[in-house]
């Protein structure tokens, strides 16, 4: 029985100052699928995991989360975060934290343990006194992902996890992935490199503003498939109000 949510999208519309950036878009995510969201630049796709994740709003239709209260973690695209903001690698972790333990409240021993193991399953166990700033890029995602684990999310939502990031730190993030689906949790990965999502997601969304195709990973990315959200980037016009439909 998986433990994270089903994730419903219908008739979806989210704007930008009035210009449609998902338009209409109905798809489904089964309860505890690892699934990825892909599609040209613009497409859509970081606006539509902000949309489910509620820090966007959405101006027509609905997105409805199956369940009592699943809990939600983001991580956001890295190119969106500060990291100059002077704070220790196992403050950012124990940030994790905040929603249930409120941010004023002293970290206990416990949670500091937590956060450490935390740190350790992502390669980082020296890192906890470590100023963010003195983190290489792919460092930070490892630091970013720690936070996640410690969230103990039901609905992971990821924004370009392996972006920056060298070949062996993508492979143990996606490790961690994996482990999450093996737990039941719902992934949902934004990603760009089609070959692994072919290789390492069952389903897939495939989105140019409005849905082009989401199911199992082999059909949505059928060549008739790539090539519509292509034509359909080509002949988008940035200053489209969205419909009243
Ligand atoms: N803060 C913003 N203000 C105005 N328009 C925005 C803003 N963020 C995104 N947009 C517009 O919304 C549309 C969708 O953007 P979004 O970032 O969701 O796409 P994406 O598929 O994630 O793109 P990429 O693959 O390039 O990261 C684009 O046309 C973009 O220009």
């Amino acid at each position: 029985m998986p433990r994270g949510p089903a994730v419903d999208l219908a008739n979806l519309t989210a704007t930008h100052q009035r210009h449609p950036a998902v338009h209409h878009v109905s798809a489904h995510f089964a309860a505890g699928s690892l699934a990825a969201i892909v599609g040209p630049n613009g497409a859509g796709k970081t606006t539509l995991l902000r949309s489910i994740a509620g820090l966007h709003r959405v101006d027509e239709g609905r997105v409805t989360l199956s369940g009592h209260k699943p809990r939600v973690a983001l991580l956001p695209q890295q190119s969106g975060m500060d990291r100059a903001f002077p704070i220790l690698c196992l403050d950012v972790v124990l940030q994790g934290l905040w929603s249930r333990l409120g941010a004023f409240r002293g970290a206990s021993a416990a949670d500091r343990d937590r956060a450490q193991h935390a740190l350790e399953a992502v390669g980082l166990g020296g890192f906890a006194r470590r100023p963010v700033g003195a983190m290489s890029a792919g460092q930070f995602q490892r630091l970013l992902f720690a936070r996640l684990l410690v969230q103990d999310a039901d609905l992971i939502l990821l924004d370009e996890p392996f972006n920056a990031v060298d070949a062996r730190t993508a492979a143990d993030l996606l490790a961690v992935l994996r482990r999450w689906h093996g737990e039941g949790r719902t992934v949902l990965a934004v990603l760009h490199d089609l070959d692994l999502v072919e290789r390492e997601f069952p389903d897939c969304l495939l989105l140019a503003r409005e849905a082009i195709a989401c199911g199992p990973t082999a059909e949505v990315l059928s060549a008739q498939n790539r090539l519509r959200a292509r034509m359909m980037a080509e002949a988008w016009d940035e200053s489209a109000p969205a419909c009243a439909a």
